[in-house]
């Protein structure tokens, strides 16, 4: 659904998007069934009845009850309502077509048109098939009360809808409803017998799908129309009376009142994990969004973390590369000499496993990061594991080893890069990923969003998966993922009898997603001592599965640095038994905010809670500092810890 992830839930679609449920349901909403039969009590109605009973004695009518507009197909249902004069002459003389116009809520050329060809049809028809005695068609364009709309549908053997574009169009839900009258005791009067309606309608109208007896036409086919309108007058009694009463029932319990109710519970349902969550708006101008973020959803604090991890004495650390340790707008994706030097402190502790978990290839890893030799690898999300320089790569065991799907995943890449400017095709050992990053950016995410589908359905029945990411879209084996790669690292800790009871890791894609959800699920497991620091941390505020966030990649560099001033490589393991954690770390309530700042290259956000108030402190002249730099744009206050 227009690329962002779904599920499928009871009876509706879960968009899941910026941290809410966006719930998407088809309701057909009904009529009113009170209000109409109120209309069919009133005494004018029944006049009304009577009186045209009287004037079509002895005619079949066909009904058209439409707003004159460009849309509503009305010159169309003539000029099919002429070739059934025409193809079937046995119902010259006795066929008539009823059409009200209700009057024209708009003007303009087009629309005049349309009443020059509408009136030219009717004089046409008129003259070819009219006599004395027999007008074929009537017109009515002035204003009419519901009682005698309703008086009309009543009559009507057939009613004929066929606009070429509209919105639901309740007009065959209302004939339905005129024609079955209210209750047995009416029938006696002007619908002696069973109950019988007919239809054709266009198939471009929203109630069609819900009109199963209805015959369905394109109104451009006009020779299409006028079999179906002879089809339909034609059709047995009994055939009629069935087809009535299967629509009645859909139409009379799927009213207003229904689809209100359903509606509500659909909401309630929807909104249930909303009421937990807390609401920021983030961004300026057109980037901003309305973010839902889990209360416990918080700012690393360095100083619990470094706390927490002088405490412990077997750690993991699970780096993701691009977005993380680098900045994801860097031109030159080398590591820095910072980031190397950070990560050949925190290697040389032999009280720590410090792995780069990226989707990059393992060559350009291997090289970027060779002066880091006690440094483990995961490259392509985990298909290859190297634990330092000088081991061999392993290959992931749970991924699948059949590759035949590239041939297929191939040919829908390149018909999307051809098409596309700017965006290419990366072959790596084990997956392929289609980059648009400097593809133009609507553009580029729309064919993203269409490849992805395109190659979930051409791969359904593969093993392999397609993801999107950061500018890109994967394919890559079934199985494959960063979650089970942190998995398994940990668990060849437990082998090695040096389970973690510190473990962090940091991401920012929805690649990374993958590590934080199999990160939760650690202990559980037992791949991690019950009382394990688990720190989980995204870069930027947006919905995640991680608790903590970090605003960038330089503040994420800052918290590692933090981390390696206070590793000591000569320092002796910590005593058995000494604390493992803080309760800072997972379970620990959030940190109050302390400071509000301004900032325009990190995070804009105002708290929006208890019915969308902004709660914004007397910082007004950093608000005009901010509003100077972006002069455009809204100031929006991030809240910080
Ligand atoms: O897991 P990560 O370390 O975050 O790496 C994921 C992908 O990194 C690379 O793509 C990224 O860099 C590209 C420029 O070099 C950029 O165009 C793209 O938008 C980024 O996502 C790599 O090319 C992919 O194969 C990785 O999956």
């Amino acid at each position: 659904m227009l690329g962002i992830e779904y599920q499928s839930k009871r009876g509706y679609i879960g968009l899941e998007y910026f941290g809410r449920t966006v719930g998407i349901k088809i309701m057909p909403v009904g009529i009113h069934m009170g209000q109409i039969e109120t209309t069919l009590s009133m005494p004018d109605r029944e006049w009304r009845v009577n009186e045209l009973k009287q004037q079509f004695e002895g005619k079949t009518i066909f009904l058209g009850v439409d707003d004159m507009d460009i849309f509503k197909g009305i010159n169309l249902k003539l000029l099919a309502f002429e070739q059934l004069l025409k193809l079937h002459p046995k119902w010259q003389g006795r066929a008539v077509l009823v059409q009200i116009a209700n009057p024209a809520r708009g003007r303009g050329r087009d629309l005049e048109e349309i009443q020059a060809e509408i009136a030219e049809s009717c004089r046409r028809i008129s003259t070819q098939f009219g006599n004395d005695g027999y007008s074929p068609v009537l017109f009515i364009d002035r204003p009419m009360s519901a009682a005698e709309r309703i008086a009309y549908y009543t009559v009507a053997e057939c009613v004929v809808v066929t606009p070429v574009r509209d919105g639901m169009n309740l007009t065959p839900y209302e004939y339905i409803v005129c024609r079955h009258g209210l209750n047995e005791s009416q029938s006696g009067s002007e619908l002696a017998g069973p109950r019988k309606s007919m239809l054709v309608v266009s198939e471009f109208i929203g109630c069609s799908p819900s009109l199963s007896g209805a015959i369905r036409v394109n109104p451009w086919n006009t020779d299409a129309t006028a079999e179906a309108l002879n089809e339909a007058i034609s059709m047995s009694e009994s055939e009629k009376q069935l087809r009535h009463e299967k629509h009645y029932k859909y139409v009379s319990t799927h009213d207003v009142a229904y689809w209100a109710k359903s509606f509500l519970l659909d909401l309630e349902r929807c909104c249930k994990d909303h009421f937990r969550r807390r609401c920021w708006g983030i961004g300026l101008g057109f980037g901003f969004r309305v973010v839902a973020l889990d209360p416990n959803f918080r700012k690393l604090n360095v100083d619990a973390i470094v706390s927490a991890y002088e405490r412990s004495k077997s750690r993991a650390i699970f780096l993701d590369y691009d977005g993380t340790m680098t900045p994801q707008t860097a031109i030159d994706k080398t590591p820095s000499a910072e980031v190397i030097s950070i990560l050949n402190t925190l290697c040389a502790d032999k009280n720590n496993v410090v792995f780069i978990v990226s989707g990059r290839g393992r060559n350009s890893l291997g090289t970027w990061f060779s002066p880091c030799k006690k440094l483990g690898i995961a490259a392509e999300h985990g298909y290859f594991l190297r634990w330092n320089k000088d081991e061999d790569w392993e290959t992931c065991s749970q991924g699948s080893t059949d590759f035949r799907w590239m041939q297929m995943a191939e040919p829908v890449m390149k018909l999307y890069t051809e098409s596309t400017d700017g965006s290419y095709m990366e072959a790596k050992e084990s997956a392929l990923v289609w980059h648009h990053q400097d593809a133009d950016p609507g553009f580029g995410s729309a064919q993203a969003k269409e490849m992805l589908e395109h190659l979930e359905s051409v791969l359904a029945n593969e093993p392999a998966s397609v993801k999107p990411g950061q500018f890109i879209v994967e394919v890559k084996p079934q199985g494959v993922s960063k979650g089970v790669v942190a998995e398994k690292i940990l668990s060849t800790m437990v082998e090695g009898k040096r389970q973690a009871d510190f473990v962090l890791c940091i991401g920012d894609d929805r690649s990374d997603e993958d590590m934080f959800e199999g990160i939760a699920g650690v202990k559980a497991k037992d791949l991690v001592a019950a009382t394990t620091s688990v720190f989980a941390c995204t870069v930027g505020q947006k919905p995640s599965k991680a608790r903590y966030y970090l605003d960038d990649s330089h503040d994420v560099i800052n918290m590692l640095s933090a981390l390696a001033d206070v590793t000591d490589p000569s320092s002796p393991t910590p005593e058995p038994g000494s604390p493992a954690s803080e309760p800072e770390a997972e379970d620990s309530p959030p940190l109050e905010a302390s400071i509000w700042v301004i900032s325009n290259s990190i995070c804009h956000g105002a708290r929006l809670e208890e019915g969308l108030e902004f709660e914004i402190y007397s910082v007004l002249f950093i608000i005009c500092v901010d509003v100077y730099i972006v002069p455009l744009g809204f100031a929006w206050i991030s809240k910080c810890e």
